[in-house]
């Protein structure tokens, strides 16, 4: 069988780890990036996202790796009219309507989207399906951090006036041992976000207030943002490591019992990308077999993630 081709669009922290990952991936090839930035620090071939459509027969499926707070509203559903795409879509209050809109995009090309894949959402979602379909009355917790948020950090990069940023989410402790406890809690209580940003002084309180009051990534949140010097950003302020984990609890019969599902990530991009590489492989698969339309983690068979045969996988691995 011939290897999957592949292509990135956006290249960012994510663009750039999708990148290295395909390279890793005994069954992919990458085609090439596309940006809307001319010069690029890769040996990768660049072409201007605004001749994508003359690679479309090169293309079996297109990795989005724009920002979702601007980029991917304004611009998914183009690419999914063209090409067969995952993306990593997180802004969970507005997935039902990214949904939809490339639901419609991609039948109108005959392609497969493949939405919102990741780890929140993406592998968190799938834990907290499994783990809540087991219980009569589930309790069930999702904590994210320490550590760097991407969807966080796009948003507030998104700013005008903002030349770095970052944004940390901080779990309670309090709250991840009630959650233990099997007690209720509510995640806007159980985090706080604390932005650091590079900007001209004149600038910050109206950053500040952006951020704040910014709907569906702060609003309900205990929010800090802190400016500092582009040295101490550069100093401190690039890694992203990150994590967290999905709490869940109940009565079964005459039992009290929990599940947890934890993840502990050195880089946040390297991973949300190793999850995207994989969903990309069950993408050009379940397109290969006649699937149109927008699909979500939730309807792709795990096999279909692995380079490995099922009958393999059944051997080894069940
Ligand atoms: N579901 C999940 O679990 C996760 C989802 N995500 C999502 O991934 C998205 C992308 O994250 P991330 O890659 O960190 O975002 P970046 O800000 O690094 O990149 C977003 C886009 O911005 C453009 N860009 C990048 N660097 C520059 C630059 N120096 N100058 C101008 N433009 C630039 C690129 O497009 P271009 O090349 O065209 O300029 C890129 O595609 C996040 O918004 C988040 O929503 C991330 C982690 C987890
Ligand atoms: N989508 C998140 C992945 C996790 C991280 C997160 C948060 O810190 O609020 N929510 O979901 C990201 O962009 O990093």
């Amino acid at each position: 069988t011939t290897n999957i081709r592949a292509g990135i669009v956006g290249y960012g922290n994510l663009g750039r780890s999708v990148e290295a990952l395909i390279a890793q991936q005994p069954d992919m090839d990458l085609h090439g990036i596309f940006s809307r930035r001319d010069s690029l620090d890769t040996q990768t071939p660049v072409f201007s996202v605004d001749d994508i459509a003359a690679h479309r027969d090169q293309v079996d499926v297109l990795f989005l790796c724009l920002g979702s707070a601007t980029d991917m509203p304004a611009q998914a559903a183009s690419f999914a009219k063209q090409f067969t795409t995952v993306d990593t879509y997180d802004n969970h209050n507005l997935i039902p309507e990214h949904r939809a809109k490339m639901d419609a995009a991609a039948r109108e090309g005959d392609n497969l989207a493949l939405i919102s894949t990741g780890w929140d959402p993406g592998l968190f979602s799938l834990n907290r399906v499994l783990a809540a379909s087991l219980f009569p009355q589930p309790q069930q917790a999702t904590f994210w951090g320490l550590g760097v948020s991407q969807g966080h950090s796009d948003a507030i990069r998104r700013i005008e006036g903002v030349k770095r940023g970052v944004q940390y989410t901080v779990p309670s402790e309090d709250a991840v041992a009630a959650a233990k406890a099997g007690q209720p809690v509510d995640p806007k209580a159980a985090h706080k976000r604390q932005c650091v940003i590079v900007a001209d002084a004149a600038d910050h309180d109206r950053i500040r207030e952006t951020i704040v009051t910014m709907p569906d990534y702060f609003v309900g949140y205990d929010t800090t943002v802190e400016f500092v010097s582009e040295a101490e950003f550069e100093a401190n302020h690039t890694g992203m490591p990150h994590g967290g984990q999905v709490i869940t609890a109940g009565q079964l019969v005459d039992s009290h019992n929990a599940v947890s599902f934890e993840l502990e990530l050195g880089r946040n991009p390297d991973f949300t990308g190793a999850v995207m590489v994989a969903y990309g492989r069950a993408a050009a698969r379940l397109r290969a077999q006649g699937t149109v339309g927008a699909i979500t983690p939730f309807e792709v068979a795990p096999y279909l993630l692995s380079p490995k045969s099922l009958d393999d996988l059944v051997a080894s691995t069940l």
